[in-house]
């Protein structure tokens, strides 16, 4: 296995945003394209390819084919159906699972043995759908769960505390969609609980803000895709942050939707906890002491990943 080779299936819009910011960041050293479309990833080749002399890094660019994955260490699969106007992610479940199904075939014919990244929606049922089908450890099988959504929130928190989103330590929990929920009892603005600063006179924020916030930040996907069709460069750069935990062995704490076994009193389902992400994949998940409507909540939203996995033929 090459320690900095990365193989992205779907070169779209999230699978490019990804590659485009991996170049950026000099994340990896070799990347592969690989798509049902040959012709897409081969243009997105040669075009990131004449980006690589303003990167900060030299990097291997090349569109494949699915033997080329087999000494990756990670695989991550973009590829898929989108939302259009009016659609959950949830809509996606058949269309994307049937599309799963092909690619899981093909990463496992070639050999494949390192990390699984899954981006395709809905991604916490995704995510379950290819640890099943192919095998894999389940630690080494991730979903990008609700990294984009508790980045929402950090920039959403940030502009209306005036605080640098980097320091803030919130986490949105549960379905990467309609039944996600804020941790707001572990919710932080640099070291001050938010609970604390919303409860002060004259705080930037009050209770009423912090549901406000939630909500948006449940619903700022809906908007994007009814703006501009869908939204893409935010999860390439929660995936590249991802990536880099992996590759940068950095045991960095990120919401990816991780397999419970036993964590909050759960079985046999993915879903976006806090998690320790490092070269081995999950290396650990946060199990939290949540209040009681917060427990609710994340039981909820796994209830609806497994009515709906139930649904699935897998
Ligand atoms: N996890 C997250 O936070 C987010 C997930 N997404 C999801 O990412 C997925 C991709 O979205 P976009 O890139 O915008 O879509 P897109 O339509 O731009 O690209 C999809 C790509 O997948 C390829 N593809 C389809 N079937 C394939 C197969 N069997 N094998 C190989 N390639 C195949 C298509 O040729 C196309 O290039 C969607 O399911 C979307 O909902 C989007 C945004 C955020
Ligand atoms: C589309 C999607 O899953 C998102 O932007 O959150």
């Amino acid at each position: 296995m090459k320690k900095n080779k990365v193989a992205i299936v779907g070169t779209g819009m999230v699978g490019m945003s990804y590659a485009y910011s991996m170049l950026n960041q000099g994340t990896c050293e070799e990347l592969v394209l690989i798509d049902l479309n040959k012709k897409k990833a081969e243009g997105e080749a040669i075009d990131l390819n004449h980006g690589l002399s303003f990167a900060p890094r030299k990097m291997k660019i090349t569109a494949g084919e699915y033997s080329d994955c087999s000494d990756a260490y990670i695989v991550c699969i973009t590829a898929g159906a989108t939302q259009v106007e009016g659609e959950t992610r949830l809509d996606l479940l058949h269309k994307n699972t049937k599309i799963m199904k092909s690619i899981i075939n093909e990463i496992k014919k070639s050999g494949f043995s390192g990390i699984l990244l899954v981006a395709t929606n809905p991604v916490d049922i995704m995510t379950y759908v290819c640890w099943k089908l192919s095998g894999y450890e389940k630690s080494k099988v991730i979903g990008s769960g609700t990294t984009l959504d508790s980045a929402r929130l950090r920039y959403t928190l940030g502009e209306r505390l005036d605080v640098n989103p980097k320091d803030i330590n919130s986490y949105v929990m549960g379905e990467h969609g309609d039944s996600q929920f804020v941790a707001w009892s572990y919710a932080l603005s640099g070291v001050q609980p938010i609970y604390q600063i919303a409860s002060r006179n004259n705080s930037k924020i009050d209770f009423d803000d912090l549901e406000q916030i939630e909500d948006e930040v449940r619903n700022i996907a809906y908007k994007i895709i009814e703006c501009k069709k869908s939204t893409y460069y935010g999860i390439g750069m929660a995936l590249t942050k991802i990536t880099t935990a992996i590759l940068e062995n950095e045991n960095s704490v990120l919401t990816v939707s991780s397999y419970l076994n036993g964590e909050y009193n759960q079985n046999d389902v993915y879903i976006a906890v806090p998690s320790i992400v490092n070269k081995d994949g999950v290396r650990e998940v946060i199990h939290l002491a949540l209040e009681n409507t917060e427990k609710t909540k994340l039981n909820n939203s796994i209830r609806i990943m497994k009515e709906n996995i139930n649904k699935l033929d897998i």
